[in-house]
């Protein structure tokens, strides 16, 4: 019967083949590595089944036709992965076992391309070989001899051999993906570099800018320890890693981290730090196993994106009746934070990506951003999981749920929805908007869920009995929330039309119309035409402005503040001038972009000196696509508008995130 390690193994097969052979990747590696290490337990509890067939016992896939083979004197091997500390001090404690001493260890920065052996014989290149399946690789002489890097003559007449590795910089990667004679652009830097060393014609390998360290002399008759050779081969003409450095085992996890923290800077891409033995004695001492070396491990960086199983999929109901589905996941270590969340974002990206419960899923979280699921893994799918069935109804107030025509978001319609209500509420109170303390949505809900309040207004009813009700209020969380609510009453008048929750009206618009009123009462008499007047605000934002106030809800909510008194102050007039970069240029942004609001965008461009209109004309500078742009695609199309994405932008304005 065709197990999981069946099935694991043929995946991963599969997998190797496309990455080593066809260099186009259909798995990531943070994917490859988890599916990886689930076989090796499963072989590991069942030693039975391991046979030399299995990818655990191999390195590498067998080399391609289109080059002649090489046999490798000594195998290239691979090199055995670490994730985290704990397992990379359990492996210096075994090293040490086996030597009956402290090892000394060298760190290098594992960089993200491919193996390459050299063989000199006279002082000259004589050949180039891959690593191929460890044995057998592919002979790339007459590509690598385009290679600047790579040393074609060196001042050392004995047959010599230098491994290391081959590269594509970031920045020839970049170059590379935006030429447009490509059939198809590359995953990564070492896809790139992979695919552009194992090219038919020299020239195409010549154009390409790759790169190349050493980081290992074979046969090192000369020398005693890895730091003397590197230094030798440095000598030679070789370019070394410039990090790569002896360290002491009490200060390799700081060394680790310090490489972790340099990697991002660097113009390479790099997985991970390789820690050797640097006594070459000590090495033969220890020994290798067929597939990897005993003294030397790979600490594999915690990646950006990690796999998990996808155990449901649930959705929750945002201030303004937004549906956003989101994933309980199998819990996950991501980039240093356990994730047992992420978004799916809407109802169009699960069924674009057909992402099916009971999935493997990528989860990805960078920086400060919320965690998403970025896509299933379909391959690791055993037997038929069901298509997911989006909900049709609101799960708190049970309302049909509506998607307007060109949104991408589903809505409960019900402005009076409960879970609404908490959700508006805690954001009327939140931090950029009424400020009240102690009022985070556990106590929204607290209030809604006995019906103490059912608009921002009843919060200025609420008396201290009322408030002594709820869970863990004692006698001063009442003081602190009663003269929390009484201070808002006069806070800054953005704040309070912020703090609304109306569509499309996030801080900067919200600041742009609290600059053209002077009371909130003003705001029940203001037309959608001297909305539209105002710089920055444009037809969409007027309509929902002037639709919030005319309608039920709306009015009443108004109505309600002015009459319990909150009547607001002057907005203090805020210079958020960043920089100018962006002066002179006029943008329109279309689409909708995962991690960031579109406000946030208007809010970049204004705070770079730049222009935001709502519709593409001549004018237009540039289009800011996301996901889903509709008509102003066509229109940018046509009269000739640039468009571009928010990477662009943020180069512009010389930024690296929205905030
Ligand atoms: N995405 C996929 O589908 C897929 C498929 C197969 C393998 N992979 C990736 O490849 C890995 C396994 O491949 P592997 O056997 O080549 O192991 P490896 O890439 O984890 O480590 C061995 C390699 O590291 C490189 N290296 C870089 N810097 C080095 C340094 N300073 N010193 C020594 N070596 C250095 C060498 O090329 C060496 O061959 C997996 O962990 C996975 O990340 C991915
Ligand atoms: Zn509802």
């Amino acid at each position: 019967m065709r197990d999981r390690i069946d099935a694991l193994r043929e995946l991963l097969d599969r997998a190797s083949y496309a990455y080593y052979v066809l260099d186009s990747p259909v798995l990531t590696d943070a994917e490859y590595d988890v599916l990886y290490r689930e076989l090796v337990d499963l072989e590991r509890a069942n030693p039975g089944r391991i046979t030399d067939a299995s990818p655990t016992q191999r390195v590498g896939a067998p080399p391609s036709r289109l080059f002649a083979p090489v046999t490798h004197t000594d195998p290239m091997l691979s090199i055995d992965n670490v994730f985290d500390t704990a397992e990379l001090e359990a492996w210096v404690d075994r090293l040490a076992r086996l030597l009956g001493e402290t090892p000394d260890l060298f760190a290098e920065l594992k960089i993200d391309g491919l193996a390459l052996s050299l063989r000199y014989e006279g002082g000259v290149l004589l050949q180039a070989a891959t690593r191929g399946d460890g044995r057998i690789g592919e002979d790339v002489t007459a590509n690598v001899y385009t290679v600047d890097a790579v040393p074609k003559r060196i001042a050392y007449q004995d047959p010599l051999e230098v491994r290391g590795e081959i590269y594509l910089p970031r920045s020839a990667f970049e170059a590379l993906n935006r030429d447009p004679t490509l059939k198809a652009p590359f995953a990564n830097p070492r896809n790139a570099a992979a695919g552009s060393l194992r090219q038919k014609d020299p020239r195409v390998t010549a154009s390409r800018g790759l790169a190349f360290f050493a980081y290992q002399l074979e046969s090192p008759v000369l020398c005693s320890t890895h730091e003397e050779s590197l230094d030798y081969l440095a000598s030679l003409g070789f370019r070394i890693e410039p990090h790569a450095s002896p360290v002491l085992r009490e200060n390799l996890l700081e060394r680790v981290q310090e490489l972790d923290r340099l990697r991002g800077k660097l113009d390479y891409e790099t997985d991970g730090v390789v820690i050797k033995v640097n006594s070459l004695a000590q090495r033969v001492q220890v020994g290798s196993t067929s597939r990897a070396p005993r003294w030397v491990i790979a600490y594999k960086f915690a990646p950006e994106e990690q796999v998990t199983r996808l155990l449901a999929i649930a959705i929750s109901v945002g201030k303004t009746g937004k549906i956003t589905p989101f994933a309980e996941l199998e819990p996950v270590v991501v980039a240093g934070s356990t994730v047992t969340r992420a978004t799916l974002h809407n109802a169009e990206q699960i069924e674009r990506k057909d992402v099916r419960v009971g999935d493997l899923v990528v989860v990805r979280k960078a920086g400060e951003i919320i965690p998403e699921v970025v896509r299933p893994v379909p391959e690791a799918r055993l037997g038929e999981l069901p298509r997911y069935q989006f909900p049709t109804h609101c799960p708190s107030c049970g309302s049909r749920l509506v998607r307007a025509e060109e949104e991408v978001d589903f809505r409960c319609p019900n402005r009076f929805c409960r879970e609404q209500l908490v959700q508006r509420l805690s954001h009327f109170c939140s931090r950029d908007a009424l400020d009240i303390d102690g009022m985070g949505e556990m106590r929204a809900r607290q209030l809604v869920d006995r019906d103490l309040v059912h608009t921002p207004a009843d919060l200025y009813r609420l008396d201290s009995g009322q408030l002594h009700q709820l869970p863990g209020v004692g006698e001063k969380m009442v003081e602190r929330l009663l003269s929390g609510i009484r201070a808002s009453r006069t806070r800054e008048l953005h704040r309070i039309v912020f703090g609304l929750a109306i569509d499309n009206v996030g801080l900067h618009v919200a600041q742009v119309v609290a600059r053209s009123i002077t009371t909130l009462a003003d705001l029940l008499t203001i037309t959608e035409d001297e909305l539209v007047a105002l710089d920055g605000i444009g037809a969409t934002v007027a309509r929902s402005v002037a639709g919030f106030r005319d309608d039920q809800y709306g009015s009443a909510l108004l109505a309600g503040l002015i009459e319990v008194g909150v009547v607001g102050a002057p907005s203090r007039v805020v210079d958020t001038t960043v920089s100018d970069r962006l002066a002179g240029l006029r943008f329109v942004i279309t689409g909708s972009f995962a991690d960031y609001s579109r406000d946030q965008l208007r809010a970049l461009i204004l705070s770079h000196g730049g222009e935001v209109s709502e519709s593409v004309s001549r004018r237009t500078s540039y289009l800011v696509a996301g996901d889903r742009g509709g008509s102003k695609l066509t229109k940018a199309a046509e009269l000739g508008v640039e468009v571009i994405d928010l990477p662009s932008l943020l180069e512009l304005a010389g930024r690296t995130d929205v905030h």
